[in-house]
């Protein structure tokens, strides 16, 4: 019999719009960079994350407005890099404090992570968002404050979402074996990854995307139907 205990959620494409973080989340990061880095850039923090992406993108001797460019760039391409993640996740917290936002989940989400607790599972975050992002993103969704409902969060800095191993570590770090372990993506190849790790995983295909003809995964339009 299947034993699952603990469920780990990816977060756009999964529990919440891929158009919010595209139409909302990124738009409004993008204006603000600028700014943001001329007016923080000498925070240790800050500062932190503007060497690594610069380290990441091999430039050497940057000035500020390389890395500001850089960013922007990354932006536009949606690129999963952690640095630009973690500086993304320090301006969008201004834009929920100041509600001019609130974080997207599919109407039926709220409801099914209440569930899933009230059954004894716990819950985590698995996203390419910062930490801090994603937990300032559950505790301002539509939804109100859903932030109790999670035991942890990971980020990139556990590794890639794409590689194995990275859910071997975060399977280590829960305190289970992955075999009692579920993970939900929109992203097969994230899927791909977890299930080489051993856990089980199910396969978010929302309205009014395509049914796959023959998946890997077990396949759900929403959470209403994933009874682990
Ligand atoms: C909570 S952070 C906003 C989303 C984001 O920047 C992102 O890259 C989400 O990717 P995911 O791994 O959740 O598909
Ligand atoms: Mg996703």
């Amino acid at each position: 019999m299947i034993e699952i205990r603990a469920i780990v959620t990816d977060i756009e494409g999964t529990t919440s719009s891929i158009d919010f973080v595209r139409d909302v989340l990124f738009p409004y990061a993008r204006k603000r960079l600028p700014a943001f880095v001329e007016t923080h850039g000498t925070k240790p923090e800050v500062q932190h994350w503007l060497h690594e992406a610069a380290r990441e993108a091999g430039l050497v001797e940057a000035s500020r407005q390389d890395i500001i460019e850089l960013l922007l760039q990354w932006i536009d391409q949606d690129r999963k890099s952690t640095a630009l993640k973690a500086l993304q996740g320090m301006i969008w917290k201004d834009g929920y404090e100041a509600g001019d936002y609130r974080a997207h989940v599919y109407p039926e989400v709220a409801a099914r992570l209440r569930d899933w607790r009230a059954d004894g599972l716990r819950l985590y975050v698995y996203s390419s968002g910062s930490v801090p992002a994603q937990k300032l993103f559950f505790q301002h969704s539509e939804a109100g404050d859903l932030g109790a409902l999670f035991a942890g969060y990971f980020d990139t800095e556990t590794g890639p979402k794409r590689e194995s191993e990275s859910y071997r570590r975060i399977a280590e770090a829960i305190g289970e074996q992955p075999r009692h372990l579920l993970f939900l993506s929109d992203i097969v190849e994230e899927l791909d990854a977890a299930q080489a790790a051993g856990f089980h995983t199910g396969w978010l295909v929302r309205e009014p995307q395509a049914l796959p003809a023959s998946p890997r995964h077990a396949v759900y339009r929403d959470f209403g139907a994933i009874a682990p």
